[in-house]
């Protein structure tokens, strides 16, 4: 019998998906998924990749990112971390859960407020600086190791701050091709703005599933900010994007497979926004597996919380959304979720 705690189940010793956790047909991944799609990828040390970069935003809003000069060992490490974290007793995890109003901590995503079941996974998020204080959480001293602390904080901040340099030269690139002439930074302030850039970094768990095919790892949403940068373990599939359709054909489902020595970045809302709709967010989930364990690691980047983002539009073009900072933006997510990019159009009828 699965053991529940604070509406938590131990999904590791389930034998079964129980009713909370099936999810109806239309949500579920025995879906058509096609593997043939060429999903791009962009070397970013080649002379061309702001071309490479516009042309994948435009049409996937999703690319496979390589030469991103992460090492590798540094991945490695950070996702032992992140096995570490998620391997610990559930009732330490819960330790750490996500106070209310509070973005970071232990627990279920915003999006799970918008669909009626459980998802077959498990989720840190770290935003600002609450590293400290969510490992001093799980590793209390001095009945636990001080060692393991200080070396999950050391590996996460280096991880962050490598994926923020990663994210800083993929915006520049982004940007070299939306509203015209120019370097990105002369024509927004804000990427001058570098350390109050916002960050997020979310670490997910989907620990394998004895019914994979009724069950979601994590729902079908877009991200928010401007770009989300994506490190997924091993040789392990889970995340799937939407291709993009225009309604006609049916929906396809395309796996996004890790490849070696490369990152997945996806377009965010904001980013379809500043680029007036040239670049589109992409749609995507991730599915679970009946014997794996797989673990992702998202990195979430945006504009500083007081800066409105508004499409960059060259003279005489029309921008079709208005501005919003991206707190702002999360607030009109949290009450319409996928609804959220129509509202803030502007209709020039
Ligand atoms: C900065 C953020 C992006 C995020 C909301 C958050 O404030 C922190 C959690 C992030 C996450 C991770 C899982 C998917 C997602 C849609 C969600 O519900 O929480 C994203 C949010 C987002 O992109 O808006
Ligand atoms: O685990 C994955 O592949 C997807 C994770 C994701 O979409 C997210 O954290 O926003
Ligand atoms: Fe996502």
């Amino acid at each position: 019998m699965p053991s529940l705690s604070h509406d938590h189940l131990e999904l590791e010793s389930s034998s079964h998906v129980p009713e909370t956790y099936r999810w109806p047909p239309s949500h579920r991944h025995d879906y058509p998924t096609t593997s043939t799609a060429n999903i791009p990828v962009v070397d970013i040390s080649l002379p061309e990749a702001a071309s490479l970069i516009d042309s994948a935003c435009r049409s996937w809003g999703v690319f496979y990112v390589t030469s991103h000069g992460i090492p590798s060992h540094l991945l490695q490490a950070a996702e032992t971390q992140t096995h570490r974290l998620f391997s610990l007793p559930l009732h330490r995890k819960l330790l750490a859960s996500r106070r209310p109003g509070s973005i970071s901590g232990f627990g279920r995503p915003p999006l799970s407020a918008f669909f009626p079941k459980l998802m077959w996974s498990e989720g840190f998020t770290l935003a600002g600086n609450p590293l400290n204080e969510v490992a001093s959480t799980l590793w209390p001293e001095p009945d636990h190791d001080h060692d393991s602390r200080s070396h999950f904080c050391e590996l996460m901040d280096d991880y962050k701050k490598s994926m923020r340099d990663l994210a800083r030269k993929l915006l520049r690139l982004t940007l070299a091709s939306i509203g015209g002439h120019g370097d990105g930074e002369e024509r927004v302030g804000w990427l001058g703005l570098k350390d109050q850039m916002i960050e997020a970094l979310q670490l997910n768990s989907y620990p394998p599933c004895p019914e994979p095919e009724k069950a979601i790892g994590m729902a079908t949403h877009t991200d928010s900010g401007f770009l989300t940068i994506l490190h997924q373990s091993g040789n392990m599939e889970g995340l799937q994007v939407l291709q993009p359709n225009d309604g006609s054909d049916p929906i396809q489902w395309v796996p996004i497979r890790p490849m070696a020595g490369a990152l997945v970045v996806h377009v965010g809302d904001l980013l379809q926004i500043l680029s007036n709709g040239r670049f589109k967010s992409v749609r995507h989930r991730a599915v679970v597996s009946r014997s794996e364990h797989r673990v992702s690691m998202a990195y979430f980047y945006g504009p500083p919380s007081d800066v409105k983002v508004g499409p960059m539009v060259l003279p005489g073009q029309c921008p079709i959304y208005r501005p919003t900072t991206w707190p702002e933006y999360l607030e009109i997510r949290a009450r319409l979720f996928d609804g959220s990019l129509e509202s803030i159009k502007i209709s020039h009828t």
